[in-house]
C-alpha cells in the first residue's frame, strides 16, 4: 500500500492556502500548512522560490511545499515581476494601473513558481504556471492581492480574476496550472515507488 500523500505548504497568504487547498485535495494530495516569514531575495522568479524553499526546508527540517507569486507588465519588461507583493502595499490597484498610463501595452502575465523539497540539503523541484491577461481598473471583491486588477485573457476573457468563481479562477489561474504539473510529478513518483516495492 503507498502513503497517502501529503505536503507542508509554508505560507502566511491564507488566500493562497485556500486556492491549493481547493486545488489539491480533491486529487487526493493533503495539504498542511505552516506560517513561516520566509526571506525573499532579489533575483529571477526560479531564484526567489527555490532560495525561499531551500530556507523553508531548513527550518522546518523536513519536506516543504512553498510557492512565489510574480506579476509581470510586458511594457515594463516583468517588472513589478517578484516585487509585486511592494507593488501592491505601497501603490494599490490605481498605481498599478497608472504604471502604464503611458503604454498602450496594458498586457501582463501572472506567474505562480511552486518549490518542493524534501528536506535540507535536498535538491529544490520547481513547478511553474503562467496566465495571460491586462492590467484593468479594479473590477469585483478586492480581497486577494492584485485579483480585482487582472483581466483573465482566455475563452471567457472580459472577467477580471476577482470576477470569477473560485472554481472558474483556479480552473485557469497561474496557479491552478503550476498545482497540475506538481501532483502529474507527485503521481508519478508514487507509481515509481508502487513499482519498487514489487
Ligand atoms: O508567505 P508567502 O507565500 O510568500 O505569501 P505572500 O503573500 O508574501 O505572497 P508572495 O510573496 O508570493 O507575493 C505575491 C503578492 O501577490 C499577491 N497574490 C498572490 N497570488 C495572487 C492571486 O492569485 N491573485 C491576486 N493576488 C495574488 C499576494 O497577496 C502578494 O501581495
Ligand atoms: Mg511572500
Amino acid at each position: 500500500m503507498s502513503k497517502p500523500q501529503e505536503v507542508n505548504f509554508i505560507t502566511g497568504n491564507a488566500n493562497k492556502l485556500s486556492e491549493v487547498r481547493a486545488i489539491l485535495e480533491p486529487t487526493g494530495i493533503a495539504v498542511r500548512n505552516q506560517a513561516l516569514d520566509l526571506p525573499e531575495i532579489q533575483g529571477s522568479l526560479e531564484d526567489v522560490t527555490r532560495e525561499k524553499c531551500r530556507v523553508a526546508a531548513d527550518l522546518v527540517g523536513g519536506p516543504v511545499l512553498v510557492e512565489d507569486t510574480c506579476l509581470c507588465f510586458n511594457a515594463l519588461n516583468g517588472l513589478p515581476g517578484p516585487y509585486i507583493k511592494w507593488f501592491m502595499k505601497s501603490i494599490g490597484h490605481e498605481g498599478l494601473n497608472n504604471l502604464l498610463v503611458a503604454y498602450d501595452d496594458k498586457s501582463a502575465q501572472a506567474v505562480a513558481t511552486f518549490g518542493f523539497c524534501e528536506g535540507p540539503g535536498h535538491e529544490v523541484l520547481l513547478f511553474q504556471g503562467r496566465t495571460d491577461g491586462k492590467i484593468v481598473p479594479a473590477r469585483g471583491p478586492t480581497h486577494f492581492g492584485w485579483d480585482a486588477v487582472f483581466e483573465y485573457e482566455g475563452e471567457t476573457s472580459g472577467h477580471s480574476y476577482a470576477e470569477m468563481d473560485k472554481a472558474k479562477k483556479n480552473k485557469i489561474s497561474h496557479r491552478g496550472k503550476a498545482l497540475d504539473a506538481l501532483q502529474q510529478w507527485m503521481a508519478s513518483r508514487v507509481t515509481k515507488r508502487v513499482e519498487s516495492e514489487k
